[in-house]
């Protein structure tokens, strides 16, 4: 039975990936994140729960009981119906009344037990798979985000995994123990009438039929309603933080009516989902009522012969009932269940990505570095095909100041990236003190980098906590001293609340210049031996742009810095000036050498950067 109720059902291939067959011959790794098949999910949602082996197995023993008590109900019914035809001097049937009620209160005792303990196991396993996705996010390489809306992110991390929630919360428990009502039922029908049990059996295979044509349609509405919640979030995430944009380009309107597009979307896909799914328990009560006047009609001519007693037909109808009430919860817990593997698949799918640390066991930590960094003939590029950087060979030694120059989309950004190892180049060779930066481990490298970029975030918390993001065991007075070289300490006092300003919502509530200077101060306080500048292109007032200048000077000091320039001062004052277009370095050297040349940089600089 359970076979052919599960067996139409097959989830369709998410869009725009091969998945492979479960049990694929492939190996390791990738076909683990190939096998996207509803038994694989639940086979891995089965190892989250298993953690509590003891605790589950009570939860067994509670729904064997239950079950049990379940069956013997009725049979007490029938045997005290019977006694009380038989009339006085029969057997007590007050008794069997009294049994009844015995098994009645212990059966909720039972089932509060079992519902008690299966919550504990559900909600440790929902946590447990909680913590694995956040801790994946945070491991996940750069350019996995670059392909992902976080909204939908965020929508993995919470309506699916409280999808998975509530299916393992009751559905779970209740799915099993409907399995083990049917058997039980099936046994103990035959034992009392087996012409009875056959009739009964006549409606099974139109109840398989109906299960069949509702499943498989179901199926992929659900897991496409699921898709479209996580878009709508991205979307949602999007439009939320991109406000001022939006006002200042007066796109309500026009956000307003994407919103209800998508929106429409998700109605459709559930409302198709809830509506098919709806027809299973009207089908299984039309099929029940059916059974239901086949054991009554037969039943009673039956009884009429003399074949069987009133009080087995009573037993039976109650049976049949419990018989077919399984087979009903089976049916209205499978969309639950359908929509909470659509949910695991998606965080699974999360889970499966490759870790940005995965091949980081051979690499080494260096405590400390000079700042030497040299790129030997380096090629790069995003997606296949394309060239973003080429060829690109320098030297950085430590201390030294090197701007990177060039038109937008000439590849500054790309060369930094690598540098941190956010992407890892294609072709040739970074070196730190010599030593190829694939062979460090990433965290070990960023830990002697810092990095102030155009639009540094600000966590939600005080200004203290932000600028100590750069050192989390500085003490207060170190924190202050960074803001003071940092020139962020005058601004600071003036704030009401000082240093215990909170910050919320990125920052929101001071200045473009003062946020730079938070993330200098914080920069300062990390004291790292290589600094990536990216110069805001913005103009800040004078005053403010004085003090970010001296600020960043005292931070720059006897550090390898790489700056993304385009203030004239910073490029003229560089040790090293690297000319980049259309993703070559055409130009290397300081200002008056390039300008000699009279090349790119010197038209650059007779163009552009004069202005
Ligand atoms: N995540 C990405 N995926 C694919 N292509 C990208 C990605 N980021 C940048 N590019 C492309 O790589 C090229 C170099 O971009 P990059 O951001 O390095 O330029 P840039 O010199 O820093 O430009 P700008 O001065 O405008 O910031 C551009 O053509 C850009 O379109």
């Amino acid at each position: 039975m359970w076979e052919a109720l599960s067996e139409p059902f097959r989830y369709p291939r998410p869009l725009g990936k091969d998945a492979a067959a479960p049990g694929s011959s492939q190996s390791g790794k990738r076909a683990k994140a190939k096998a996207k098949d509803w038994q694989g999910t639940l086979r891995r949602i089965w190892q989250y729960l298993a953690h509590r082996k003891g605790r589950l197995t009570l939860v067994l023993l509670m729904v064997i009981a239950s079950s049990g008590l379940t069956l013997l109900g009725p049979y007490l019914i029938g045997m005290a119906i019977d006694d009380y035809l038989e009339g006085p001097g029969g057997r007590p049937w007050l008794l069997f009344l009294l049994g009844l009620a015995c098994v009645y209160v212990l059966q909720s005792v039972v089932g509060w037990l079992q519902n008690i303990w299966m919550i504990q196991i559900a909600q440790e396993a929902v946590f447990r798979m909680r913590t694995d996705l956040f801790e994946q996010l945070h491991r996940l390489p750069i350019p996995f985000f670059g392909k992902r809306r976080q909204g939908d992110l965020m929508s993995r991390m919470t309506n699916d995994i409280d999808s998975v929630s509530s299916t393992l919360n009751s559905s779970a428990i209740q799915l099993f123990s409907s399995v083990l009502m049917l058997g039980g039922t099936i046994v103990v029908m035959l034992l009392l009438s087996p012409l009875l049990t056959l009739l009964t059996f006549l409606v099974v295979p139109l109840m398989a039929l109906g299960m069949r044509w509702i499943t498989r349609r179901t199926g992929a509405l659900f897991k496409e309603r699921q898709r479209n919640l996580g878009e709508l979030n991205g979307f949602v995430e999007e439009t939320l933080s991109g406000q001022r944009i939006i006002k200042a380009f007066s796109q309500e309107e026009r956000v307003i009516h994407e919103f209800r597009k998508r929106n429409e979307r998700i109605k459709q896909s559930g409302f198709w989902a809830q509506t098919i799914s709806g027809f299973i328990p009207k089908l299984m009560n039309g099929l029940n009522n059916l059974s239901f006047a086949i054991i009554a009609c037969v039943g009673g001519v039956l009884a009429i012969r003399g074949a069987i007693t009133v009080g087995v037909i009573i037993v039976f109808v109650e049976y049949a009932r419990q018989f077919t009430r399984p087979l009903n919860d089976l049916a209205n817990q499978w969309n639950t269940l359908l929509s909470a593997i659509a949910g695991a698949e998606r965080v699974f799918e999360v889970l499966d990505e490759e870790k940005e640390d995965v091949d980081e066991s051979s690499a080494v930590s260096l405590d400390t570095v000079s700042g030497a960094v040299v790129f030997q003939e380096v090629s790069f590029s995003y997606e296949e095909g394309g060239e973003t950087l080429k060829q690109i060979s320098f030297e950085a030694k430590p201390g030294e100041t090197i701007a990177i120059i060039g038109p937008t989309g000439a590849g500054k950004t790309s060369l930094i990236q690598l540098l941190s190892r956010f992407y890892d180049a294609d072709g040739g060779k970074i070196t730190l003190d010599g030593r190829d930066i694939q062979s460090i481990r990433r965290e070990s490298l960023r830990s002697h980098m810092a990095f102030v970029l155009q639009d540094s975030f600000l966590f939600e918390g005080t200004i203290r906590d932000n600028i100590r993001y750069g050192k989390l065991d500085a003490t207060d007075e170190q924190v202050e001293e960074a803001a003071k070289l940092a020139n962020a300490h005058s601004f600071i006092m003036r704030l009401s609340g000082g240093y215990d300003r909170l910050l919320i919502a990125d920052g929101s509530g001071i200045s473009q210049g003062q946020r730079q200077l938070l993330a200098i101060a914080r920069a300062i306080l990390a004291d790292p031996a290589i600094l990536v500048l990216d110069e805001a292109t913005s103009s800040i007032d004078t005053v403010s742009e004085i003090k970010i200048q001296e600020g960043l000077k005292r931070l720059m000091e006897g550090r390898t810095s790489f700056v993304i320039a385009h203030r004239l001062n910073t490029i003229r004052e560089a040790d090293r000036i690297l000319v980049l277009k259309d993703g070559r370095l055409v130009e290397q050297g300081p200002h008056e050498e390039l300008l000699s040349q009279e090349g790119l940089y010197s038209e650059l600089f007779h163009g552009q950067l004069e202005q």
